[in-house]
């Protein structure tokens, strides 16, 4: 898809411009003095060969007058150029500085905004060229910061310049504006182009550092191999390469067709001034000054050429901090996350919670399949209800909207008689502590990975979590006991879980959080027989009297919860207690009964 991309340049930089003045206002004190020392340096340059010429040809010129003249030069160079050079050595690492602060920003937006986007295929590609305008220290937002703060001392060289030129010729003047014109041209027609092309880059870049992330994941590496997944991954690779060449090609071609346009104009430009200097030296102007003009016009040439290259530059990347700006502002949820709503309802200390599922219907957001249709059910307070059902049939997906990470498409679901979407974000997540078929361990401390933080982190509460969760002798092990960090990609000696240690750190992590609310989702999927049995034991002491939902294949698993119900494809099939349902010889009869079937089989094989 290629659409015209237009932003509000103005705009744009005037919101760059207000957050150094909120941020750090001295960055303007260093732009002036860099700006004056930095466009009077150029003109030292421009000025000397005049002076010296004037020196050696005017009759009885001495040495220590030439000498006096390099000395007097060099004096001022030196003290401008160093003034120039410092500066500029305190500003860059202020204006990165503002960058990190930009990507710090980022980082928060990511982590609060609504969870639905984090499962949308396409928000990351969409907007990639908001996240990488804070990537990197030469483009985007630093790029622009940087490039403006260059261009201070150049476009005051060059309008001293101008002046200069256009008092002695004013067609020598047009012959380079019309050259810095088509080189700002050219320059913004690629960039255009570029950013035309980009969606289609950002395309290709994602879906190939997917197969890049695969190949390089040692997760993925056994099925692989086993699988001879390696046919179909280099196969899709290639294809992404071919399109991604093609899209790169198409855009070099067109620089190429501009490039030869920028050539042109600047045979013209050059001609023009070489023509009316030499005319003007045969007709009576000095050797001295013809050098000096020479000097003058290169010089404001390659300051004009300088400048049109920062203008392009800032236009184009200006449209990723454009993009940014949007990203940033856009309410994703995140808004309503961070400020308390004024109207949020709060529960009252210790309520435990029922939720009700009040004719809700959903579809994933972009999708058009029902999960749910008018789905009605009730989680009464202190119950611990088992869901159960076949695979697909959205037990994980019922989770996901009573948490509140997804919205329903209709109906409603309340929480003790409040719907949900009266709540605050942040309060509402708050309510449940859940423990999901996959985990993920961070590379922080074990202590930090139960408590979830860094601060305030009480030590007794993670030790008891830990051991509640079956983790003692493994927390035994530990050199550094709760201060080991885990995994290796920060630290050597990190030390790596096993699948079924990870998920009783889950367990650890929903004890430590002693939320209102229990919700286990396969949480026994990866543990061995015993350890399973352990947190069956365990169980009501782990949710102590909370309300619970207990998501699991395994029936075994539902005689210790009070409720069941059960979903298959169509929504929720049966509800009840294991004796209702098993009296009701329907779906859930019939599942635990082939469960039952093969573990006594199995049994027996094993007799
Ligand atoms: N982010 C998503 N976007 C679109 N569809 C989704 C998304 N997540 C899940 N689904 C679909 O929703 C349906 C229900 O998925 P869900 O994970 O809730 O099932 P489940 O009952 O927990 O399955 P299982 O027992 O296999 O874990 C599936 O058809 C799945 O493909």
């Amino acid at each position: 898809m290629e659409k015209e991309l237009k932003y509000p340049v103005g705009r744009t930089l005037k919101k760059m411009l207000d957050y150094v003045t909120a941020a750090d206002k001295k960055i303007y004190l260093f732009f002036v003095i860099f700006t004056v020392t930095g466009g009077i340096y150029p003109f030292l340059a421009v000025l000397l060969p005049k002076y010296l010429l004037n020196e050696i040809t005017k009759a009885g010129g001495e040495v220590s007058g030439i000498l006096g003249i390099v000395l007097i030069f060099l004096a001022l160079m030196i003290l401008f150029g160093f003034t120039r050079t410092f500066i500029r050595s305190l500003a860059y690492p202020r204006i990165t500085y503002l960058r990190l602060s930009y990507l710090g920003k980022t980082f928060d937006k990511l982590v609060s905004i609504d969870y639905k986007y984090m499962e949308d295929a396409n928000f990351l590609e969409d907007n990639s060229r908001a996240l990488d305008s804070t990537n990197s220290d030469d483009n985007g937002v630093e790029g622009v910061y940087t490039k403006l703060f260059d261009a201070g001392p150049i476009a005051f060289t060059a309008l001293g310049l101008i002046l200069f030129i256009g008092k002695l010729n004013i067609w020598i003047l047009l012959g380079l504006l019309l050259n810095v014109t088509v080189g700002i041209w050219v320059k913004r027609s690629a960039s255009k182009y570029n950013y035309k092309r980009k969606q289609n880059v950002a395309h290709a870049e994602r879906r190939m550092k997917y197969y890049y992330n695969t190949t390089h994941d040692f997760g993925f590496g056994k099925d692989i191999r086993l699988y001879r997944f390696y046919d179909r991954i280099n196969k899709n690779y290639d294809k992404e390469i071919k399109g991604y060449v093609k899209v790169q090609k198409s855009i070099k071609n067109r620089e190429y067709f501009l490039g030869f346009v920028e050539v042109l104009s600047f045979f013209i430009s050059n001609a023009l001034t070489y023509a009316i200097l030499v005319y003007k030296t045969v007709n009576g102007m000095s050797i001295a000054d013809f050098s000096m003009y020479i000097m003058a016009v290169t010089t404001l040439t390659v300051m004009l050429g300088t400048l049109a290259d920062q203008f392009s530059f800032i236009l184009n990347e200006g449209q990723y901090v454009y993009d940014y700006f949007n990203f940033i502002d856009a309410d994703m949820g995140d808004k309503e996350y961070k400020e308390k709503t004024e109207n949020a309802k709060k529960l009252k200390k210790d309520e435990t919670l029922e939720i009700v599922f009040d004719n809700v219907s959903f579809c994933y957001p972009g999708t058009d399949k029902y999960i749910f249709k008018n789905l009605n059910f009730t989680i009464h307070k202190g119950e611990k209800l088992a869901i159960v059902g076949i695979n697909g049939a959205g037990k994980s997906t019922l989770v996901k909207l009573m948490t509140g990470l997804f919205a329903v498409t209709e109906g409603e679901i309340r929480i003790n008689g409040i719907p949900i979407s009266e709540f605050n974000k942040k309060e509402l997540y708050a309510m449940f502590s859940a423990v999901f078929q996959e985990i993920n361990v961070l590379a922080y401390t074990l202590k930090e990975n139960v408590a979830c933080s860094s601060i305030a982190i009480d030590e007794e509460k993670v030790v008891k979590a830990l051991e509640k969760a079956g983790l003692k002798g493994k927390l035994k092990s530990l050199p550094k006991g709760t201060n080991q960090t885990m995994l290796k990609v920060i630290e050597e000696d990190g030390v790596e879980f096993s699948g079924g240690e990870s998920q009783k750190l889950a367990i650890a992590r929903a004890l430590y959080k002693d939320a209102r609310m229990v919700i286990m989702d396969e949480p026994t999927a990866a543990l061995d027989a015993l350890a399973e049995a352990e947190i069956y034991e365990s169980f009501s002491d782990l949710v102590s009297g909370k309300t619970a939902v207990y998501i699991s294949h395994r029936l075994a698993s539902t005689k210790f919860c009070d409720r069941i119900a059960f979903f298959d494809g169509d929504g929720l099939k049966e509800y009840g207690s294991h004796e209702e349902l098993m009296e009701a010889k329907g779906a859930y009869y019939n599942m635990f009964m082939v469960q039952g079937k093969y573990y006594n089989e199995e049994v027996a094989v094993s007799e």
